[in-house]
């Protein structure tokens, strides 16, 4: 079985309120012709009733958000569409409230970010602050899409003017790569097709860098890594030796006859098969789901590791991190919190919150005072039992933890660690 990786892009949208994500998003799917014919009579029904003249495009998302509302706790809607080139899934996350912590839930797994700038009003402070989301997430590819570009009259100095006031404040991230295209969502310019008002600008439309940018190298194929979900033993007489470790796989490439080493028990063997709803595979990298069994008979449970033996992660219970808080209670000094690591689930205690990230200025403020909704900070934590970690950077998976109140069972905070 072979997978193209090139396939599927997850990407997030992000600006603030009335820059245009609905509309946008809803001009995507209409121009590429995604969204399907009841949907669209209904959209253009109501767009009639509400007096609109044509169909009123953020109807469209905005229909999906009130469908999530319905009692899912997590703010961020998934849409799946389709081209020829490739499939994509956007995470709609809403800009007004709480939106670092629906940034980070809709981002974590994103190739690519959209940030979103209103022509009129340029770079601001939510901007700023979802860049750095962005880049504290290491999202790979970020488009910068200059909305409402007819309300400038389409010139290409107001883009300029934008693009070079974003290149600074790209400057001080970690940001590889960026593109900037001038669209109006509202009237389908640079959007899908390519817009008849603005000839100075002689990029690609969105659709076309979505469907283009290179994003196989976005995977990591070095280290494998195996979160064990579950433990897969069938109880019928046929079946009473399988013993086999269903899960994830978090990164690299795994295949029959590697030696593999348990985490954190450290027990090694080789893997004797690899699994799947259609049959066994001789080869599995992430993000597959799959079931591993091993040649030795060996003790291994839900939140251990399997790793390639000649490539291991750090087994560590004081961890670094980079932390964004998003719960309306504040951090409690020294409480101690239930941390959620890949299918690992342990207690941990916040030692020290070493510095906070001024957003605006990207500068290390001191913190006076506890941590409050929205701080991004660089934080010391101890974990009652090892965790087997990576840098987010080189894992995005294994790099990255949450926080979630004993109490509530509200998750309280995203970590990436340094
Ligand atoms: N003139 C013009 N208006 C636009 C454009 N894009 C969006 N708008 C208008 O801007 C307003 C806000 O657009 P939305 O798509 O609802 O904004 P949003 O960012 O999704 O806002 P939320 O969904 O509330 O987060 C609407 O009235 C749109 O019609 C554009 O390119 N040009």
């Amino acid at each position: 079985m072979t997978i193209d990786k090139n396939q599927l892009l997850r990407f997030t949208t992000a600006g603030s309120v009335d820059d245009g994500k609905s509309t946008l998003i809803g001009r995507l799917l209409y121009d590429s012709k995604s969204i399907f014919e009841d949907q669209l009579d209904a959209i253009e029904t109501t767009s009639k009733r509400r007096g609109h003249e044509g169909v009123d495009l953020a109807l469209f998302t905005d229909g999906l958000r009130d469908e999530r509302e319905q009692g899912i706790t997590i703010d961020v809607a998934y849409r799946y569409f389709t081209t020829p080139k490739r499939k994509f899934i956007i995470a709609d996350t809403p800009g007004h409230i709480q939106y670092t912590r629906n940034m980070v839930t809709g981002a974590s797994t994103a190739n690519a970010a959209i940030i979103l700038i209103d022509a009129r009003h340029g770079v601001i402070e939510q901007t700023k602050r979802h860049s750095f989301i962005a880049s504290l997430l290491q999202i790979p590819h970020i488009i910068v899409c200059i909305n409402k570009m007819d309300l400038v009259d389409y010139k290409e100095a107001r883009f300029n003017e934008i693009m070079a006031d974003y290149e600074e404040i790209a400057s001080k991230m970690l940001i590889k790569d960026v593109r900037y295209i001038p669209i109006s969502a509202l009237n389908g310019d640079n959007v899908v097709n390519k817009s008849q008002n603005m000839d100075w600008y002689h990029g690609a439309p969105l659709l076309h860098v979505l469907e283009t940018l290179h994003i196989s190298s976005d995977i990591n194929k070095i280290d494998g890594r195996f979160p064990v979900q579950t433990v897969i033993r069938p109880q019928n007489e046929a079946h009473r030796d399988y013993r086999g470790y269903a899960g994830r796989i978090a990164s690299g490439i795994f295949k029959p006859g590697q030696e593999i080493v348990v985490l954190p028990s450290g027990f090694t063997s080789v893997i004797k098969s690899i699994d799947t709803f259609s049959g066994n595979v001789q080869e599995a990298f992430a993000p597959m789901s799959v079931v591993i069994t091993l040649e030795d008979d060996i003790d291994v449970s839900r939140g251990d590791l399997i790793a390639k033996k000649n490539n291991m992660p750090e087994v560590s219970q004081d961890i670094d991190l980079m932390l964004c808080w998003f719960n309306n209670l504040p951090a409690k000094p020294r409480a101690k919190y239930k941390i959620q690591h890949t299918s690992n689930e342990q207690k941990a205690m916040i030692k020290e919150v070493v510095y906070k990230v001024n957003i605006d200025t990207y500068e290390r403020d001191k913190v006076d005072k506890e941590l409050t909704m929205n701080a991004i900070c660089r934080v010391k934590i101890r974990t009652t039992k090892p965790l087997m970690i990576d840098s987010y950077r080189t894992n995005r998976t294994t790099g990255s933890i949450i926080l979630i109140d004993d109490a509530t069972n509200e998750t309280v905070a995203a970590g990436m660690i340094v």
